[in-house]
């Protein structure tokens, strides 16, 4: 079953890839990929490991270029754009990675703060502190502003972590492995969290797992990485209606069978 999916603006396209391909040497990754992502919705990117996932993300961030093929975001032909303009269009696009640590010498306000002072520097006081204020709020953590991280539990950092890049209101969000390594009731609070942020703040994420309960929790689409391109595209039951050997293995692993 979708996910209500009112909040999806389909004629609204934040991520445009068509027909991108990428090698590194002889090994070809990308064999033609495209790929939507539209306003307000979940996509979930599905994939084996060494699939080109993280590629795919450099790609669409500007970090790597294509050797053939097209991406737009946020209405910028990314592949066109200079290294000035690429920083732009990044402080537009949140990214909460796996080793995006929070700073262990600074409290939670600190840390909050130090991407509004570095990107924002024109906001006074007063504002750095409701914005600090309103993301801690947003991820349930508003008792914690004057606490260090070591004081907080693994799920308490990711939040934060969550927190801080939500800050400087990204339109988009990358979420990368956003369970990885969290207890089964604390990776329910963070796909709550993401459906959360995605109500309030209107964003667009792209999430990346291997955690199905996160995908069918999180996710308004699925689309699964095989072979150098998405084959698979849908619902989560319309991905795993299928015999497929390369993908039958990821639901029954995560379920048991
Ligand atoms: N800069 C690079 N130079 C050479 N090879 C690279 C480079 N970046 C990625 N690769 C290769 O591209 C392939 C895809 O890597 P990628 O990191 O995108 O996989 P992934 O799907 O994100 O995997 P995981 O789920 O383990 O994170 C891998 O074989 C990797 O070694």
């Amino acid at each position: 079953m979708l996910k209500a999916g009112g909040h999806i603006d389909h004629d609204a396209r934040v991520i445009t890839v068509r027909d991108v391909s990428k090698s590194f040497g002889d090994l070809q990754v990308l064999r033609g990929v495209d790929l939507e992502l539209f306003k307000g919705e979940n996509l979930v990117v599905l994939g084996r490991s060494g699939t080109g996932k993280s590629v795919l993300i450099k790609l669409i961030s500007g970090l790597l270029k294509p050797d053939t093929g097209t991406i737009e975001v946020l209405g910028e032909h990314v592949d066109e754009l200079d290294e000035k303009a690429l920083q732009q269009l990044r402080l537009k696009i949140g990214f909460s990675f796996q080793n995006s640590a929070l700073y262990d010498s600074m409290t939670v306000r600190e840390n909050l703060e130090f991407p509004l002072v570095r990107n924002k520097r024109h906001l006074s006081r007063a504002e750095i502190n409701h914005e600090v204020e309103d993301v801690l709020d947003a991820v349930g953590l508003l008792h914690t502003l004057n606490q260090m991280p070591s004081q907080l539990s693994g799920g308490q950092r990711k939040r934060i972590g969550i927190a801080r890049t939500l800050i400087l209101r990204p339109d988009i969000m990358m979420y990368d492995e956003p369970t990885a390594g969290l207890d089964p009731i604390t990776c329910i609070e963070i796909n709550g969290l993401i459906n959360e942020v995605q109500e309030k703040y209107k964003t667009s994420s792209i999430i990346i797992t291997h955690d199905l309960a996160c995908a069918k929790s999180v996710g308004d689409r699925i689309v699964m990485l095989l072979d150098g391109k998405f084959e698979r595209e849908g619902s989560f039951e319309e991905i795993f209606d299928t015999d497929d050997g390369r993908v039958k293995p990821f639901y029954d692993y995560n379920f048991i069978k």
